[in-house]
């Protein structure tokens, strides 16, 4: 007798189209929260059309931060984050290693590029942007800004939506996504062609989860970015659809959920290829004050919630110090 191969599980990473939601009709909220909550409950990523940033505000930020990323390295480092007190600018190749999997993963074969809105110098992350001269990148700034505008309207959105999805008020995780000293930060990414010689040997971006409640990311049509599925431990693609949003659950949203919402580990391999490849995570990592415990509906009656509350600031500034290195320069505004 031939023994029974074990089917390879299928991760069904869902489209959900918001556009219904966005517009205020009641039928489709309901029915997009129900979508919401099943990719949540179970891989905890889906993709997103039908939302509100244009295809002409998606296609001039791609196109700005191209150019950004063709500048000679000398240029792009003299925005370097290194000289940033609050993680803002220009992170080269290897800057960051995300990988929790293995200890001799190589670092992420990536560059980037952070900013988030400008907030006095002081608290954790808050402080000013970086920004190349004008004259090497024309129309950069504009174009990030106002990505950055149309993206966070969609998050704030995004989290009303996850409100509804879990029977909450839909104005629950206001206080936390919409408030105006919130942590935000919108990072440019830039995948350089891999040669034969690094192929299967390095990551994009290692295996990981993300830090925060939400993240919205746009990814160009080239591929790479891939899931776990938890039980059998194999990777699945997601697959590009083009101007869509995948969003994916964080720590701290599993965490405020007690478990019910999937932070799901997730990395971008470095496939062999002639290809660059650009994307762009919006993180809304809300308010750094607040104090996050498992939301009381998800709690099952007699139980004692999974995790102790935890403060958001702690939180994020363990996860810095966790994938930066020791001796940031959060430790330097605080001596
Ligand atoms: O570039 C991508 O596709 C994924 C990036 C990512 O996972 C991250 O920045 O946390
Ligand atoms: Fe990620």
């Amino acid at each position: 007798m031939g023994s029974i191969e074990e089917p390879a599980p299928t991760v069904k990473i869902p489209i959900i189209d918001v556009s219904g939601f966005l517009a205020g009709d009641a039928k489709a909220t309901k029915a997009c929260a129900e979508e919401l909550k099943e990719a949540c409950e179970n891989q905890g990523f889906l993709q997103v059309v039908g939302h509100c940033v244009s295809a002409e505000t998606q296609r001039k930020f791609l196109s700005a931060i191209a150019r950004f990323f063709a500048l000679p390295l000398a240029d792009k480092e003299k925005v370097s984050q290194s000289n940033s007190p609050c993680y803002r600018g220009y992170e080269r190749i290897g800057g960051q290693k995300l990988d929790e999997l293995s200890d001799d993963a190589t670092p992420d074969q990536k560059e980037g590029f952070s900013m988030r809105p400008e907030r006095p110098l002081g608290k954790f992350l808050a402080g000013p942007n970086q920004w190349p001269d004008e004259d090497l990148v024309p129309g950069f700034q504009e174009a990030y800004w106002e990505y950055f505008n149309a993206v966070h309207s969609l998050s704030k959105a995004m989290f009303q939506l996850m409100a509804l999805s879990l029977g909450l008020e839909k104005t629950y995780f206001d206080a936390f996504a919409a408030d105006p000293d919130g942590i935000c930060l919108c990072r440019a990414h830039h995948y350089p062609p891999t040669p034969p010689d690094a192929a299967g040997r390095t990551r994009g971006v290692g295996a990981h989860t993300d830090f925060g409640a939400l993240t919205l990311l746009l990814q160009d049509t080239v591929g790479g970015l891939e899931v776990l599925h938890k039980k059998t431990k194999t990777w699945h693609s997601v697959t590009p659809v083009e101007g869509a949003y995948v969003c994916n659950i964080g720590d701290l949203m599993q965490r405020w959920t007690n478990n019910r919402y999937q932070s799901t580990m997730h990395r971008v391999i470095s496939p062999l290829s002639q290809t660059d490849r650009y994307s762009c995570a919006f993180f809304n990592d809300g308010a750094l004050d607040m104090m996050i415990e498992a939301i009381p509906t998800c709690v099952p009656a007699g139980e004692k919630p999974a995790y102790e509350p935890l403060k958001v600031e702690k939180h994020i500034v363990d996860r810095y110090v966790q994938s930066y290195g020791a001796g940031g320069t959060y430790i330097e505004q605080k001596a």
